[in-house]
């Protein structure tokens, strides 16, 4: 279970003094997660209704980059997009501090994670995906990756003897390939990305998407990145290949909202592989690290799609 601080239900009342949503009924440690902690928070309101909210409390995230998420969210919110935003206390502060962490408290949306998916996720995820990205496309904060070019070229050299000669060499190539790409005078797309896009970050309410969660490696980035990540994660087969129906239902869906420009055909390829080795890393990482206290999710799963895109290179339709 990803709880790492423990709160007390004293922890919870001094936080949630000055939110005006209710007095506190329970709370409970989420599993799930990776990352951050998540309590959902059952509060009572004066007219005595009981609501759910989740509190986060950010573990990597120091307080000095939370503002970016705060605003982040609201924008989005505010443009209709499915994203949980923080609610401010009586003096319009949402960033709150628990045992030295940033926390937030924001609405629990409804709906609940997909065990299966279909063409039909990847319909919506994909037209949800485009609407992020053009809601996003005036904000007016910037942020680079915290785990972006910068990390995978150091990362990928510190983690390198710990690896076989092959994954070495692997993952060295796809960091020089992406280097390449970015010298293209491609001019491709930047914006908000929202980084993580993986569809345990997702929810269902019935056949409708409801929420899209985890807004915390949102940057500035190549808007066809954030969708190989997605594309990568929710049209994959057990074996890392690729679904070509679900994969389709995902493209078509995003290009109806934002039609692709000429020279992201000629980027796709490269991103999907881009992708695949950026997540490959950064579950490397934690599993080579005998002292990390991280849940270690399988760095095989991205070798294997990694693998795929190169030996069936991608191609938007
Ligand atoms: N606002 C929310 N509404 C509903 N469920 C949420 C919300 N925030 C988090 N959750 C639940 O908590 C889980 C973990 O949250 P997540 O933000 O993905 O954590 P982490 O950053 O550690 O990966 C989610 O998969 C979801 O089930
Ligand atoms: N979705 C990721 C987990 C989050 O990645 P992070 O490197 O930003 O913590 C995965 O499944 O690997």
């Amino acid at each position: 279970m990803a709880v790492y601080t423990n709160i007390s239900r004293t922890d919870l009342e001094n936080l949630l003094q000055g939110i005006e949503q209710g007095q506190l009924v329970d709370f409970q440690g989420i599993e799930g997660g990776v990352e951050n902690t998540n309590y959902f928070v059952t509060l009572r309101s004066d007219a005595g209704l009981t609501e759910e909210y989740v509190l986060t409390i950010f573990e990597e995230l120091s307080q000095e980059e939370m503002p970016y998420f705060v605003e982040l969210t609201t924008w989005l919110a505010d443009r209709g997009c499915p994203v949980p935003f923080p609610f401010k206390d009586s003096d319009g502060i949402a960033l709150k501090t628990v045992h030295n962490r940033p926390a937030l408290l924001q609405p629990r949306l409804p709906g609940s994670h997909v065990a299966a998916l279909t063409a039909a996720h990847c319909h919506q995820i994909g037209t949800a995906l485009a609407e992020f990205h053009q809601a996003g496309r005036d904000f007016y904060l910037q942020r680079q990756a915290h785990r972006g070019v910068f990390w995978w070229r150091r990362e990928s050299q510190h983690i390198a003897d710990k690896l076989s000669p092959d994954d070495a060499a692997l993952l060295r190539n796809e960091v020089a390939l992406f280097d390449q790409l970015r010298e293209q005078p491609w001019h491709l797309p930047q914006g908000v990305i929202h980084g993580d896009l993986f569809f345990d970050n997702a929810l269902f309410q019935g056949d409708q998407l409801s929420a899209i969660l985890d807004i915390y490696n949102a940057c500035n980035g190549y808007l066809l990145f954030d969708l190989a990540i997605v594309a990568n994660d929710w049209c994959v087969n057990p074996d890392g290949s690729i679904d070509p129906v679900r994969e389709t239902a995902l493209l078509n869906a995003y290009a109806a909202v934002r039609p692709f420009e000429e020279n992201e055909y000629l980027a796709w390829p490269q991103l999907v592989r881009t992708a695949a080795m950026r997540f490959w890393l950064s579950r490397l990482i934690p599993a080579l690290d005998p002292d990390s206290t991280q849940k270690i999710k399988d760095p095989s799963e991205l070798r294997r799609i990694l693998q795929y895109r190169i030996d069936h290179p991608a191609k938007l339709p």
